[in-house]
Formats: structure tokens, C-alpha cells, sequence
């Protein structure tokens, strides 16, 4: 594991963009594993300022997101498609087609399941997910709990995910109880991954994900055992680690 840790989101966003954007340069048909939520924002907003300087064409990449509401139609301004779009999709030239979000819309939500990880089976490995970290711990929307899915499947949100995503809807009680999450062995079997926190409200759970037992408890904690992953933290989020 290697944790960076930097005096800047401006500087972490540039480091984690220069990751994305390098993969792209060296292997134009790299499969990206993306991420929603505020953490990346910055990131997105780096990788098109890299793309509108001619650095580097996603044109065949083929990128799948980790998650996405259930029942939230899928133009509403929170879903995870609607957000893809406006932070990076509108602004670069990865082909609609290659662009991959599960459909929490799905009448058959089971089949949905099954017809994402067959794709991810058919295009991937993924080289590079990016990820976030949940107060709780939970990564794509893998929540904490006794046992954890290792393909997509449909999960309810914990009170704790519902109540920090209010911040996105007009009324806390807008915030859709149930999401399609990828599963985390489908994100353990990605080559590299990318977890990015950011803020004092998370160093806890980032002491607990990367220092403490690993347990289906805390999902993140999981991402220990993965033999390439890169950890970008602000200094508000590595605050409680211990220097190495
Ligand atoms: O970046 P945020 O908004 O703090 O959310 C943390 C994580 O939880 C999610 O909202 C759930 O997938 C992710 O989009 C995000 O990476």
C-alpha cells in the first residue's frame, strides 16, 4: 500500500488526474473504474483541463461506475448518470457506448446485476478504480455488514450514507433508500486501485480502513489485502495516521 499524503486538494486532485491521465497515454484502451460523490469532483475537473490541452484522448476507453440510486430517474440531477455527465462525460470524448453505469431504473433489477458484471467479465479487468470512502467505511455503496457481495447486487443504504448524501436533495427524506453497487470482489479484482479521502470527518474511518482488522464491518479495510493500492489523502484525512 502506498499513502500519500497532500497540503492541498489542488495538489491531489493533480496527482490522482496525472494517474488517470498517464494510464491513458501509455494504453488508450484502458478500462477506468469511476467514482461519484463530492471526493472527486476536483479530480474530473483536472482530467477535462488535461483533455481541453490536447494531454490526452479517452476516445477508447471503456469506463465502468461503481454505483448508482435505485428508482431515482435517471435525468434527475442527483443521479449518479446525471453527475457523471456533468462533471466529466459532457466535457471529454469517451464514447457514450463505452460508458457504463448500472441502471437502477431496471424493471428487473437481478438482471441488471448480472448483465453489469457480465460486461465488466467481457471488457475488463479494470486497470484503475477510483474510490471514495463512506463515514462508515463503505466503498461504492458496499455498506458495512456481517457478510459482503462479491458481484453487483442491490443494497439498502445505511441511515448514516442516506443522512451525508442529504446534502445533495432538497429534503433528507428525497434521499433514495436503495442503490446497485458494484460488489467489492469485483473491485478487489481491479490491477490498481485509487481510494481518495479528503477531510477530519473521515480520518477515523481512514485509521480504521487501512490500520485496523480487516473485517466486512468496515469494506474498506478490505482494500488492505490488494496488492497495488495507491491512497491519496488530504491532510485532514491523514491526521490520525502515524508517520511511516
Ligand atoms: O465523496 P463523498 O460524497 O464523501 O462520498 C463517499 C463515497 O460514497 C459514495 O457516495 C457512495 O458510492 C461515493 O460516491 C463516494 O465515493
Amino acid at each position: 500500500m502506498n499513502v500519500l499524503t497532500f497540503d492541498s486538494d489542488e495538489k491531489l486532485n493533480e496527482a490522482c488526474a496525472n494517474m488517470i491521465t498517464s494510464l491513458v497515454q501509455t494504453n488508450p484502451h484502458a478500462v477506468l473504474g469511476l467514482a461519484t460523490g463530492g471526493t472527486p469532483v476536483g479530480i474530473y475537473e483536472q482530467v477535462v483541463r488535461d483533455y481541453q490541452r490536447g494531454f490526452v484522448s479517452f476516445h477508447e476507453v471503456t469506463s465502468f461506475n461503481l454505483d448508482e440510486y435505485v428508482g431515482l430517474p435517471s435525468d434527475h440531477p442527483e443521479s449518479y448518470r446525471s453527475y457523471m455527465r456533468k462533471h466529466l462525460f459532457a466535457h471529454i470524448d469517451l464514447q457514450p457506448a463505452q460508458a457504463h453505469i448500472p441502471d437502477g431504473n431496471e424493471a428487473d433489477l437481478e438482471a441488471e446485476c448480472r448483465r453489469y458484471d457480465q460486461l465488466i467479465e467481457d471488457v475488463g479487468p479494470i486497470d484503475l478504480q477510483l474510490l471514495g470512502l463512506g463515514h462508515n467505511g463503505h466503498i461504492g455503496f458496499n455498506e458495512p455488514a456481517h457478510a459482503l457481495l462479491r458481484g453487483t447486487h442491490i443494497v439498502e443504504l445505511a441511515d448514516k450514507t442516506r443522512q451525508a448524501n442529504a446534502r445533495f436533495f432538497d429534503r433528507p427524506e428525497l434521499v433514495p433508500r436503495h442503490a446497485i453497487t458494484m460488489g467489492v470482489g469485483t473491485i478487489l479484482q481491479a490491477k490498481m486501485i485509487v481510494l481518495v479521502v479528503r477531510g477530519a470527518d473521515k480520518a477515523e474511518i481512514v485509521n480504521r480502513a487501512l490500520n485496523g482488522p480487516i473485517t466486512t464491518e468496515c469494506p474498506a479495510s478490505l482494500l488492505q489485502t490488494h496488492p497495488h493500492l495507491v491512497v491519496l489523502l488530504n491532510e485532514q484525512a491523514g491526521k490520525l495516521l502515524k508517520p511511516s
